[in-house]
């Protein structure tokens, strides 16, 4: 069978809400929804296509075991039910599933499966890999054991995060209507069905009355659902669960239900992973900020910001929204809420005197903005009124997604114990380090690349240098060191042992070139001073992080003026250097606005004419501040010099 669009083979989520899986009146399961909802689904996995059931009706089929007639309040009562309800459920999908000859999984999230990349790849891995077995994976939240501020707290946004991880075609959503009403059909007798929506910010909708007291978030989550899928490239459908047999009807053509239009410029790669890192808060931007980050897809700077809520961290999510409120987009942010509400409004020379230190220039930068505004997908749209850089942004996207795909690959050897030593060229991600795979024997000239654990986060001047040490070592003393930030081994190309410190947080991309067995890492790195052993390199982190902390104590200091004057050559040299179009690796240029960047520099060790594969994507990929071990490499004399191509922090 083919969709409307053509397509023949396709990934389809269908999510079915407690209203369509429990009979209130009868206090039972709807067993002959949940068949038929089985029938459809063998009908299609028959055409070809892939699909995967998110089930809500955990706690509704809970209650109905244990003769509850009321849904609790209470967190914990909620999660025991959920535990009873689930197995209850999975029975029947189980039992209805091997009566039609096919296979189901169980798949249980939680929020941190999702926000964290890597276990979002590895998820991802999963779901593949359930494909590949012909079975039918049939996802919930991990009720029982979620806790309230790590829940995703209903099950419309979990399928639109299950469609994203999928790369789903089609997202349904199985309700008690037949469809998205101007609001509540029950409460009011004037609602109107809609039956397309092209562009969600523009429905004039009420959903303010809830559904049943079994359901979770009634439409308000189900559009909030449709803003996820449809800016990913996914097609949503809210239609009648009592009728399911509609589905392959809708994919044809028919007119049923609401259907969502996906934007025609989707999110891809890594950008769609961000929608499922959870928002934390908002900011409201003038319409300046408005213009340049939704229009023409620029980074937000502080100068734009009017307003902050939330409490948030750097590296948190948060919601772009226009001065009344309408959320635009979402993004990570390189500061916290606090430091966002010192700067807003100011430009970034200021905030060295609002904050003691020089962050990132951006607020949230472009690579880390995803936009829900369907602007793009308007068939009017001229190309005169496309966003500026449209078809840099396209390039863009398409390194997102092949970067998202060796990101995938990569997570799949990984947790396969491959080690990537292969003949053929690698790239390799500095999100990866090299290192001595631990299972070769001794005096093996054999590398792997051993995924980084996530970032830390820290300031200098903030104390938590020595926090981050401290889980340096404890990492260290866990021997996960050679996968963590404090690596210590032996370079093929080096006759010492050395302890090099890489800069923990950096996501770039970078070619680390052919490597094969027994040869030296291509554009192997030289420490042109050795850190020899333990005490050496605390001992530098000792002085490093006074230094940080007399830097951090204010700008009087002679030392920080003339590095803060460095830093204004250094990046008007970089814009320079950038007009004249000399090829400058990318993550210097990023670091230009931040301390080792422009230290490196400055210092000498900064090489434009190096040739590297970073793609620009690279630029403002940072997570976390760097700040402090970037500061570190800046000023420490142990810089690592780059021979042939290869690459490693200044
Ligand atoms: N504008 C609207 N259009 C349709 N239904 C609405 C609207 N606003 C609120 N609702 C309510 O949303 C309910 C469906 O959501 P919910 O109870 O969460 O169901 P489910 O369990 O299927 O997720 C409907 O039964 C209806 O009462
Ligand atoms: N995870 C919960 C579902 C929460 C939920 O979103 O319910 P619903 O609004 O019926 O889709 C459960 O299984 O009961």
């Amino acid at each position: 069978m083919k969709d409307r669009s053509g397509s023949t083979a396709l990934t389809i989520v269908i999510k079915v809400g407690t209203s369509s899986l429990v009979r209130l009146e009868q206090n039972t399961l709807h067993l002959s929804n949940l068949a038929r909802l089985c029938e459809v689904v063998r009908d299609l996995h028959a055409d070809g296509h892939k699909v995967v059931i998110v089930s809500s009706g955990a706690v509704g089929a809970g209650a109905q075991r244990l003769g509850l007639s009321a849904r609790p309040k209470e967190l914990a009562q909620k999660q025991a039910l959920a535990a009873v309800g689930q197995v209850h459920l999975m029975r029947f999908y189980d039992d209805f599933f091997s009566a039609l000859g096919m296979t189901c999984a169980q798949v249980l999230l939680s929020l941190g499966n999702l926000a964290n990349r890597g276990q979002y790849l590895n998820a991802s891995n999963t779901f593949t890999e359930l494909f590949n077995y012909g079975t039918v994976p049939v996802v919930n939240e991990n009720d029982t054991v979620a806790v309230e501020e790590l829940r995703i707290g209903d099950n419309d946004t979990l399928s639109a995060q299950v469609a994203t991880l999928v790369r789903a075609d089609w997202l349904f959503l199985l309700t008690d209507v037949p469809s998205l009403f101007t609001a509540n059909p029950s409460t009011d007798p004037s609602a109107q069905p809609i039956h397309e929506v092209h562009d969600i910010a523009a429905l004039q909708v009420d959903t303010s009355v809830p559904g049943t007291q079994w359901g979770t978030g009634g439409m308000a989550t189900k559009l909030t659902a449709a803003r996820l899928a449809t800016a990913t490239g996914c097609h949503m459908v809210i239609c009648q669960g009592s009728c399911p047999e509609q589905i392959p009807r809708i994919l044809r053509g028919e007119r049923a239900g609401t259907v969502f239009y996906p934007h025609l410029q989707p999110l891809k790669g890594r950008k769609r992973w961000i929608l499922s890192v959870p928002v934390k808060g908002a900011v409201r931007m003038d319409a300046g900020a408005v213009r340049a980050v939704n229009e023409r897809s620029k980074s937000l700077f502080s100068a734009g910001i009017v307003a902050v809520t939330g409490d948030f961290n750097a590296q948190d999510a948060i919601q772009l929204c226009d001065a009344d409120g309408t959320e635009l987009g979402r993004g990570l942010c390189n500061y916290s809420a606090a430091e966002v509400d010192r700067i807003k409004g100011k430009v970034s020379k200021d905030f060295v005197t609002e904050l003691g230190y020089l962050g990132e220039e951006e607020i949230v930068h472009r690579d880390n903005i995803c936009l829900l505004s369907q602007r793009r997908f308007q068939a009017n749209l001229s190309d005169a009124n496309l966003p500026e850089h449209a078809d840099a942004e396209e390039q863009e996207d398409e390194e997102d997604e092949e970067a998202d795909v060796r990101e995938r690959q990569a997570s799949i050897d990984n947790a396969a114990g491959i080690a990537a030593v292969e003949p053929k060229p690698i790239r390799a991600r500095s999100d990866d380090i090299f290192g001595r795979d631990p299972e070769q024997a001794e005096g093996s000239n054999h590398f792997s690349f051993i995924p980084r654990p996530p970032p830390l986060h820290g300031r200098p001047g903030s104390d938590d240098l020595g926090a981050r040490l401290a889980i340096l070592r404890d990492r260290e003393h866990r021997g996960e060191a050679m996968g963590g930030a404090l690596w210590s081994g032996e370079s093929a190309s080096l006759p010492s042992r050395v302890h090099v410190l890489p800069r923990i947080d950096d996501n770039a991309f970078f070619d680390a070139g052919p490597l094969s067995p027994g040869k030296p890492i291509p554009g192997s790195w030289q420490p042109q001073s050795t850190l020899a052993d333990e005490g050496d390199v605390m001992q530098r982190l000792k002085e490093l992080q006074e230094r940080d902390t007399a830097k951090a104590a204010g700008p009087g200091d002679e030392e920080f003026q003339d590095w803060k004057s460095q830093l204004s050559k250094a990046s008007a040299m970089e814009r320079a250097s950038e007009t004249a179009g000399v090829n400058i690796p990318s993550s210097n240029r990023r670091d230009s606005s931040s301390s080792a960047g422009s230290l490196g520099a400055m210092s000498g060790s900064w090489k434009p004419s190096m040739e590297r594969a970073i793609p620009s994507k690279a630029r403002g990929r940072q997570h976390g501040s760097s700040n402090a071990l970037n500061l570190m490499h800046a000023l420490s004399p142990a810089s690592y010099d780059i021979n042939d191509g290869g690459w490693l922090p200044t």
